[in-house]
Parts: C-alpha cells; sequence; structure tokens
C-alpha cells in the first residue's frame, strides 16, 4: 500500500505509460492542416521535461550549447564529445518529444562519410532521433547520404552561424532579390536531398512566407517572420535566463536570471544571518 516515491530523474509522470513519441509524418500533417509548432532548444535533464511536458513537440540540442552552456563567446568551438552527454541527457528526459541533435562545426563538411559517423555517434551514444546541419548546396550530398542511410535530416539556412565570420557577423540574409532567389532555390534542394524539415534564420518575413508555401516540409523560423510554420527559440533567451543585449528576434516569456538573482542572494543573507538552516532543516 505503502506509495514508493518516484527516483529522482525518472520525470514528473512515474508509473505513467509513456506517451507516444511524436514521429516526423505528424510534422508533414501538421503542416498540411496550417497548424504551427513550437521548437525550443534543451541541454539537459530539467528543461528538456519541463518542456517535454508542455508538449513542444521537438527539441533541439543545438550547438548554441558552446555559448549557452559552455561559456563560449560563439557557436563555433563546441564538439561531438561535448554536445553528446547534453544530448542523451535529454533523450533521456523527453518522454514524447523529437530530440533532434545540431552537428557542430567542423563534424559534417568534410564529406558525407564524416556527416554519417558523426551522425550514427549521436544515433547509438546519445538516442537522437533526428540531426541538423546547416548550409545549402555544399551539404546536400552529406543530407542524401544521411536519409539514404537512416538519419532523419532537418535542414538550416538563412544565417547559418557557424559560417558568421564568412557571413560577416550577425545579419539578415536573402534581403536582396538574388539572394532570396538562391534562398529559395536552396530550401528546395535541401528538401528534395531528404531533409524533413528545413530552419530559417534571419530571412525577412516575406522571403520565409515564400519558402513556407513553396516547401512541402516545415519551416522552422528564428527571426524569419509569422509565416514560418513552427518557431523556434534557445531557452536562455525565451526564458530569460541569458542577460545581455537578446537578438530581436527574441521575445522574453519569464525572466528566470531574476528569480535566481533574488534566490541566490537570500540564501546567501540566510546562512550569513544564521536563519538557514533552520530546526526542520536539522537532524
Ligand atoms: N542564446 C543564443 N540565442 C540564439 O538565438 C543563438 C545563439 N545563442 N547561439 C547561436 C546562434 C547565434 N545567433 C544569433 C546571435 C546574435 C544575434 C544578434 O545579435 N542579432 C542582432 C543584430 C542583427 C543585425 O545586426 O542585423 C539583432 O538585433 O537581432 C543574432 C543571432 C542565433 N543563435
Ligand atoms: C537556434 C537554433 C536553430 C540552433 O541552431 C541552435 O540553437 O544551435
Ligand atoms: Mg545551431
Amino acid at each position: 500500500m505503502s506509495e514508493t516515491p518516484a527516483p529522482y530523474g525518472s520525470g514528473a509522470g512515474g508509473a505513467a505509460p509513456a506517451p507516444r513519441r511524436v514521429r516526423i509524418p505528424h510534422l508533414m500533417e501538421l503542416k498540411e492542416r496550417g497548424e504551427r509548432w513550437a521548437m525550443l532548444t534543451a541541454y539537459e535533464q530539467y528543461a528538456a521535461e519541463i518542456f517535454d511536458r508542455a508538449g513542444i513537440p521537438v527539441l533541439l540540442v543545438g550547438d548554441s550549447a558552446s555559448n549557452n552552456v559552455y561559456g563560449n563567446a560563439t557557436s563555433l568551438p563546441v564538439t561531438v564529445d561535448e554536445l553528446i552527454p547534453l544530448a542523451r541527457a535529454v533523450v533521456r528526459s523527453a518522454r514524447r518529444a523529437l530530440v533532434v541533435a545540431d552537428l557542430p562545426f567542423g563534424s559534417y563538411q568534410a564529406s558525407p562519410e564524416q556527416a554519417f559517423l558523426t551522425s550514427a555517434r549521436f544515433m547509438k551514444e546519445a538516442g537522437a532521433h533526428a540531426v541538423k546541419l546547416e548550409g545549402g548546396r555544399p551539404v546536400l550530398p552529406a543530407i542524401a547520404k544521411l536519409v539514404e542511410s537512416g538519419v532523419p535530416v532537418m535542414g538550416h539556412l538563412g544565417f547559418t552561424p557557424q559560417s558568421e565570420h564568412a557571413l560577416g557577423g550577425y545579419r539578415v540574409q536573402g534581403r536582396e532579390s538574388d539572394a532570396a532567389k538562391r534562398l529559395v532555390e536552396d530550401a528546395l534542394a535541401v528538401q528534395d536531398a531528404g531533409a524533413f524539415a528545413v530552419v530559417l534564420e534571419m530571412v525577412p518575413a516575406a522571403v520565409a512566407q515564400e519558402v513556407t508555401a513553396t516547401l512541402r516540409v516545415p519551416t522552422i523560423g528564428i527571426g524569419a517572420g509569422p509565416h514560418c510554420d513552427a518557431q523556434v527559440l534557445v531557452w536562455q533567451d525565451f526564458a530569460g535566463l541569458r542577460t545581455g543585449p537578446m537578438p530581436r528576434f527574441v521575445k522574453q516569456y519569464a525572466n528566470l536570471a531574476s528569480v535566481l538573482d533574488e534566490a541566490a542572494q537570500a540564501f546567501a543573507r540566510d546562512v550569513v544571518e544564521g536563519t538557514f538552516p533552520g530546526d526542520e532543516h536539522s537532524f
């Protein structure tokens, strides 16, 4: 009769049956029905559990862990060995969401074979359900190789942070009409190579609208206007955990930094003043 408490890390549901995992065909159905959806990044257990419980259907273990977990200034330095344990934690913690692992800079550009070996590591060692990689024409053979080999691929066009030095910084892409035309062509090529979705980062809303209308697979916008099939934000941005200047495309839905600031100050004060621990915390 006594209830055994769920062990730490077992998730909120305890003995509840595992809900059905979101599958890629479902994302196509949502597009056909005109239903929009949200994606968030996640890099660890509690964020993954919370977003999964909230019904976010796709979680991205972004290479943005580089500058949101590992303390780097950009996404360039993060390695496969650093991302795999984070992806594993998210896969273990999300019961329903599809978990996509972002392939970091240098782990797929050399050849389709390199892209496959890196993706196989994310799938075998972390249990990732799909991978994401950046770029258009240069990565089409890699996308085709992955898809032929059973690896679902999410594309990423527009501003591609791994190329920030080549692109000359954080800038909107596809503003000129020839660049917009190339973006639509690249998106079609990425789809035709087999990608199941395409992230569009920092592109004019009208261009993202055209890509969204052209593609059969869903577009996922970040700074790409309201017409995409889905939207993605980095979780430390949307939750206000990160402080400092935010890109214009971020909407802050909470202010976790100030919540934790106050909590840390209160804890420190209680310890200094001797009011923590109290009798109720002591044995
Ligand atoms: N926390 C975080 N959020 C992100 O959205 C994000 C990352 N990290 N790391 C990887 C990339 C880098 N990205 C970024 C980073 C900065 C800007 C930025 O500063 N944008 C400014 C300037 C735009 C301009 O000059 O045109 C903005 O106001 O949007 C944009 C995208 C998006 N990704
Ligand atoms: C912002 C998303 C699309 C991303 O690539 C990342 O978080 O690394
Ligand atoms: Mg990324």
